[in-house]
């Protein structure tokens, strides 16, 4: 694979990611050069050729470059990488814009690169005060960064009465179905399901991010909800799932009650929109 970071040099780099320096061949080196690649990004003084800006198929290009064909939970890959990534690119409404389908109702996914099956990218369109349900994620990492406006993200502990084990899980028992989709984002099965007794959910944090900012969350950090606070202004965010999300649970925050949840549907793919949606 050529090395997608090659582009962010100019002629008078003198660090090893210019176009000039071969590629190193081992997998081990090509971390090592995308570990400094991203300390440069992150501001180390030595390298301001690589404060370049880029757009969002560099972007892609670079995760997919970072994540291989194993996807975000095989050796050597780490989340911080990813994210020192994402917050490195800066938000260009051109780049974006033919993905983010707004719907009146409801806050949108579509669906930017599939990654190869190892992850979804994804564009989520926020209407004034849509937000999203209460949910977990599936053992999916999430790497969260706001394009446009802002959003808050509330943070939830796992209700009380789940064990580490049902934490970790997203199967459900035999008796139990889950939300799942086909690549056209049509739902093919819905049915509910509960969690135990019945106990608010305790918030864990509630911080507000900004165009440009980046965070993360992941089932081991517990659940969460995003919304737009806006009463007047949209917002946009870049989602990025490894490996893809096939289920999510949504949860009642009064009752701490979990059903399933539509969360593989997508709004558009690749910048077209999905016919097939049941909406
Ligand atoms: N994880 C949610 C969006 S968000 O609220 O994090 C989804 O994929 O629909
Ligand atoms: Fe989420």
């Amino acid at each position: 694979m050529l090395n997608p970071l090659t582009s962010l040099t100019t002629s008078h780099c003198s660090m090893p990611y210019c176009a000039r320096h071969v590629l190193p061949a081992t997998r081990k080196d090509r971390q090592l050069q995308l570990q400094r690649l991203i300390e440069a990004i992150n501001g180390v003084p030595h390298a301001p050729c690589l404060r370049v800006p880029f757009d969002l198929q560099f972007l892609i290009r670079a995760i997919r470059y970072e994540l291989g064909d194993n996807g975000l939970d095989s050796a050597g890959v780490d989340v911080g990488r990813i994210q020192a990534l994402m917050a490195a690119y800066s938000s260009n409404r051109t780049d974006w814009a033919q993905y983010a389908w707004f719907d009146k109702y409801r806050y949108t996914r579509n669906l930017v690169d599939d990654g190869n099956g190892q992850f979804n990218l994804l564009i989520l369109a926020w209407g004034p005060n849509h937000h999203s349900a209460i949910h977990d994620h599936s053992h999916s990492h999430c790497i969260m960064k706001v394009l446009d406006g802002s959003l808050v993200e509330s943070q939830y502990y796992w209700p009380e009465n789940t064990t580490q084990e049902e934490r970790g899980r997203i199967a459900f028992s035999e008796n139990e179905h889950y939300t799942s989709s086909k690549a056209d984002g049509k739902i093919t099965t819905v049915s509910s399901c509960s969690s135990g007794t019945q106990r608010p959910l305790r918030l864990k944090q509630e911080r507000t991010y900004r165009t440009d900012e980046v965070t993360y969350i992941h089932d081991k950090i517990g659940l969460h909800r995003v919304g737009n606070p806006s009463t007047t202004l949209s917002a946009v965010s870049l989602h990025l799932y490894t490996p893809p999300i096939r289920a999510c649970r949504s949860f009642n925050e009064t009752t701490g009650k979990a059903r399933s949840s539509s969360c593989q549907t997508f709004y558009s793919q690749y910048g077209v929109r999905t016919s097939c949606l049941s909406d």
